[in-house]
């Protein structure tokens, strides 16, 4: 079958079990085209649905009724086998659950109730258990490097685990592969939805085509529904979901309408991308869980080490101190600094000073930004490579992923070295021909570009905060220069 016609068909199963973008009952031949259409998003995430019209804010866009969605219950409902299999090993968790019922309904073929669905699944992932030795080390940053490391051996820990139940069910060899399996685990967690019976979520046909936005704090006036033109039945149904507004996803399950819905986050304009907030992710995170990362990701984070003396004497959790992604402080990093650059006879005597965020005095603000800068720029030193190392880098990981130039062409480049490993690294070189990589070889490539990129904007967020704590103590030195000036 043709890819249009493996789609239409899917549109087609999609619209006969009610999945629908349209408030109205409709017997289209297809789920989508009154107000979502399925397109191509270059920058923003590839596959996923634009506005088919002017969309309001709050306006339900698209409904996927409990029937449609993939849940390890619903699949358990079709295969008594199954069920017994699972119910013998009450230890499995509900993900390695779902992971087992995914590959299993894989294994069905054209038998399985979501063949349709099934064949629309992405054949690869970037998330972070996906990388190999040379993508982790990319990363340079430690944690990052822990993290990847850490998703790289649960994901091969959980497949451990179930290998001989996959066996007893009789599932195929190659779908009992680790790799299957990470293709199965990277499916559950690059698409899964939040459902409140299972803590694995739900895979939601059409509803997991949305790409990702990161929520924003606040909703803009001009945006309001008062001035958006929708029907009044449309008007309902925002009224309804207003509180929607305030939470950090735009998607849930109802258990009124026995439903997975969907509302516009804002108003769009017709062609426009239709995006969801999945939830509040750092890059690292994203990288994690969903396989990208954002250019501009208002969530982004960056730790620094801080003396273990001062954060145990406050309240503040370690997840609460860090860098913001324009580079200025947290709240709670600015006030552990201030009172670590306070004498530490006085923290008793200062703490509930320091919690209001109020600076303790300018020698003090400008001790503490001082610290910060040093800081910042000690951790840039010891990366392996600079932001400007990094920027050249990625462009050249761009020209590589469309056309591939001679190796030569590096000679002499700062990031040769990097390159070189590339080369050697597992799986590259198997198979390449003149100028075209092997499609090993460019999953890999794919998997360096996020890992450098995020290296990058890592040191970015660093660097910006040394500009932001010189600016802060340059603005201070002279408004204390004015002050004891005017003293005088
Ligand atoms: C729920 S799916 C969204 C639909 C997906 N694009 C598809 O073709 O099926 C989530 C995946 O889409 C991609 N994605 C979503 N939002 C993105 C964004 N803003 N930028 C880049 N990739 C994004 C990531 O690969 C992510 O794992």
């Amino acid at each position: 079958m043709e890819e249009q016609e493996k789609w239409e068909e899917f549109l087609r199963w999609a619209s006969e079990i009610g999945v629908s973008d349209s408030a109205s009952h409709s017997s289209s031949s297809s789920c989508l085209g009154r107000t979502l259409v399925v397109a191509h998003f270059p920058n923003q995430g590839g596959r996923g649905l634009g506005a088919a019209r002017e969309i309001a804010k709050g306006e339900l866009v698209l409904r996927v009724p409990r029937e449609a969605l993939m849940t390890t219950e619903s699949l358990l409902l079709r295969d008594e086998k199954l069920r017994i299999a699972l119910g013998r090993r009450p230890r499995l968790s509900s993900t390695q659950e779902l992971t087992i019922c995914l590959l299993v309904g894989v294994g069905k073929g054209k038998d399985s109730w979501w063949y349709p669905y099934l064949l629309q699944l992405p054949r690869t992932y970037d998330t972070l258990a996906s990388f190999k030795q040379f993508e982790s080390q990319a990363l340079q940053v430690d944690d990052a490097i822990w993290a990847s490391e850490k998703a790289i051996s649960k994901v091969r820990a959980d497949w451990k685990d179930v290998v001989l139940i996959m066996q007893e069910i009789g599932l195929k060899p190659q779908l009992r592969s680790f790799k299957a399996w990470l293709w199965a685990s990277a499916t559950i967690s690059t698409r899964t939805l939040h459902v409140p019976w299972d803590n694995a979520g739900c895979l939601c046909p059409i509803g997991d085509l949305f790409n990702y936005a990161a929520p924003e704090e606040s909703c803009t006036d001009n945006e309001d529904l008062s001035e958006a033109s929708i029907s009044s039945s449309q008007m309902l149904n925002s009224e309804r979901h207003d509180e929607k507004f305030q939470r950090l996803t735009d998607g849930g399950y109802e258990e009124d309408v026995n439903a997975y819905c969907f509302y516009a986050r804002k108003r769009y304009k017709k062609g426009e991308q239709v995006l969801l907030s999945y939830g509040t992710y750092t890059n690292l995170e994203l990288l994690e869980h969903y396989g990208f990362l954002l250019d501009l990701n208002p969530n982004d984070k960056a730790y620094v080490p801080i003396d273990s003396r001062v954060l145990s004497s406050t309240s503040f959790s370690r997840e609460s101190i860090y860098i913001q992604h324009d580079g200025r402080p947290s709240f709670a990093l600015s006030s552990v600094l201030r009172l670590g650059c306070a004498p530490q006879n006085s923290w008793k005597a200062i703490g509930h000073l320091v919690y209001t965020g109020a600076q303790l005095s300018v020698d003090n603000e400008v001790s503490a930004m001082k610290w910060l800068a040093k800081t910042c720029l000690q951790v840039l030193r010891k990366m392996p490579t600079t932001i400007e190392n990094d920027k050249l880098l990625l462009r050249f990981i761009g020209e590589m992923q469309t056309f591939m130039p001679p190796v030569c062409c590096f000679k002499g480049q700062t990031c040769e070295r990097e390159i070189n490993d590339f080369f050697q690294a597992d799986g590259v070189c198997d198979g390449i021909r003149d100028i075209s990589l092997p499609m090993k070889a460019k999953r890999i490539l794919e998997r360096w570009r996020l890992a450098v990129q995020w290296r990058f904007m890592y040191k970015k967020m660093l660097a910006d905060c040394i500009v932001y704590c010189d600016e802060l103590i340059s603005g201070l030195s002279i408004s204390n220069v004015s002050g004891n000036n005017g003293k005088c």
